[in-house]
């Protein structure tokens, strides 16, 4: 088969319909069930987009005060899943327990062989509700210290917050969270999406399939560029007490020196965006709030520099995964716990579409060309 003809990591190939949303690089935008993302951003709650993702529609008042119920009972760290994390090596990258959090999850669950519409509904939803507790423990047993119990009066994101830092959050910061757990809901045929998707063609569990899912997302060419950007920030210095300049003009001599030496830079770039973005505007503005609220403008002055420099050399524009990256640092996760928070955000565009694929099956099973030795013979 002539090389012209390989599709090498699937780029551009069109391998089926999704309802779930629509990402146009043209016009820049996303859309969740017909919904722009900026506008779910400003106006909704992560709750209501999770609901909006699994069911196509925004909940009504009823419906959302009975989804907001089941996801503050599932709220509490499973003692099966506190075991297993308690069991589990300090230095264990947190998204390798969230993985392995999730996989408990399933093997303990009573529906974990039920594929069915509501059985994978009800799984979506618990691990939906679980996953905070999972990422919040973690950080805090590294920390060295106890689980938080989860507080019914607080929302999704404030909770999430409060289970990680002991301390209620400013809602200045829990709006920033809340806005940066929407963007990462859902983003179409991305690597872990497919790699979900994949699976459930398979016949297999919805567990099974997610945990398949954080794999994907691990890596640093999709969801693990939010820690690589800080390790970036990191390595060039944030130094407190240098103004916005000189930091600007440090990190456009540490981008010019990585381009010519033909680095990859973590946080720039997308398979599908070639102009920008469409998340990263709003996910600025909320990052640019954090900076204020935090009064840390050098690591503005970081990301101004970055980007410029990647923009003057290569026009190549940050991802969702740049401006978060120094959002969650600001709010006080570890680095390694940043790309956790995606897995608990994606886990409602994933099941999602875990669910669609279920709905419309076909073994996803492309071809590919031999390229080995001659047939021979022993
Ligand atoms: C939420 C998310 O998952 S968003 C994605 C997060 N991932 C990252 O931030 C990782 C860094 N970015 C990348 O590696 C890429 O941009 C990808 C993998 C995301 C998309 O890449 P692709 O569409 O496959 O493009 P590809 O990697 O072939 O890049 C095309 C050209 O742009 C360059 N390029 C792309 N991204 C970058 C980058 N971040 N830094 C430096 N150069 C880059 C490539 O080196 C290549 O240059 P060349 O033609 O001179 O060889
Ligand atoms: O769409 C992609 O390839 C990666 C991405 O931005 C996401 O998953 O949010």
């Amino acid at each position: 088969m002539p090389e012209s003809e390989i599709r090498k990591g699937l780029a551009g190939v069109v391998v089926d319909y999704t309802a779930v949303s629509k990402v146009n690089p043209d016009t820049n935008s996303l859309l969740y069930r017909g919904y722009p993302v900026q506008e779910l951003a400003a106006k909704c709650s992560f709750e209501e987009v999770a609901y909006l993702l699994w069911n196509g529609e925004l909940p009504n008042e009823s419906q959302l005060a009975e989804f907001t119920a089941r996801e503050r009972a599932g709220r509490a760290l499973n003692p099966v899943v506190k075991f297993a994390i308690d069991a589990l090596p300090l230095t264990t990258h947190p998204m390798d327990v969230c993985r392995t959090a999730t996989s408990i999850i399933g093997a303990c669950h009573p529906l974990a062989e039920d594929s069915s519409v509501e059985g994978n509904m009800a799984k979506a939803m618990e691990l939906f509700a679980a996953m905070p507790a999972v990422v919040a423990y973690d950080q805090r047993r590294r920390r060295g210290q106890d689980v938080v119990e989860p507080r019914e009066d607080l929302d999704y994101s404030a909770n999430f917050l409060w289970m990680t830092f002991g301390e209620e959050q400013v809602p200045e910061v829990v709006e920033a969270f809340n806005v940066s757990m929407i963007l990462y809901a859902e983003h179409s045929f991305n690597a872990s999406t497919f790699t979900a998707r994949v699976v459930t063609s398979t016949l297999s569990d919805l567990h099974s399939a997610v945990t398949a899912a954080i794999g994907a997302l691990k890596g640093p060419l999709h969801g693990g560029a939010n820690e690589a950007v800080m390790h970036t920030f990191d390595e060039i210095g944030i130094r407190s007490e240098e103004s916005l300049e000189e930091a600007a003009s440090r990190a456009k001599t540490w981008m010019e020196d990585a381009l010519s030496q033909k680095k990859k830079v973590m946080g720039f770039g997308h398979r599908v965006y070639k102009h920008g973005d469409s998340r990263v505007p709003t996910m600025k503005a909320a990052l640019d709030k954090m900076i204020a609220h935090y009064g840390r403008p050098e690591l503005l002055g970081l990301y101004n520099g970055l980007e410029q420099a990647m923009d003057e050399a290569k026009a190549i524009k940050p991802n969702l995964d740049y401006p978060t990256g120094p959002t969650y640092h600001l709010m006080g996760f570890d680095t390694p716990t940043f790309t956790p928070i995606f897995v608990a955000s994606r886990i409602t565009g994933w099941t999602a579409h875990i669910m669609e694929q279920a709905a419309a099956n076909s073994l996803i099973r492309p071809l590919s060309a031999y390229n080995g030795a001659e047939q021979r013979s022993l």
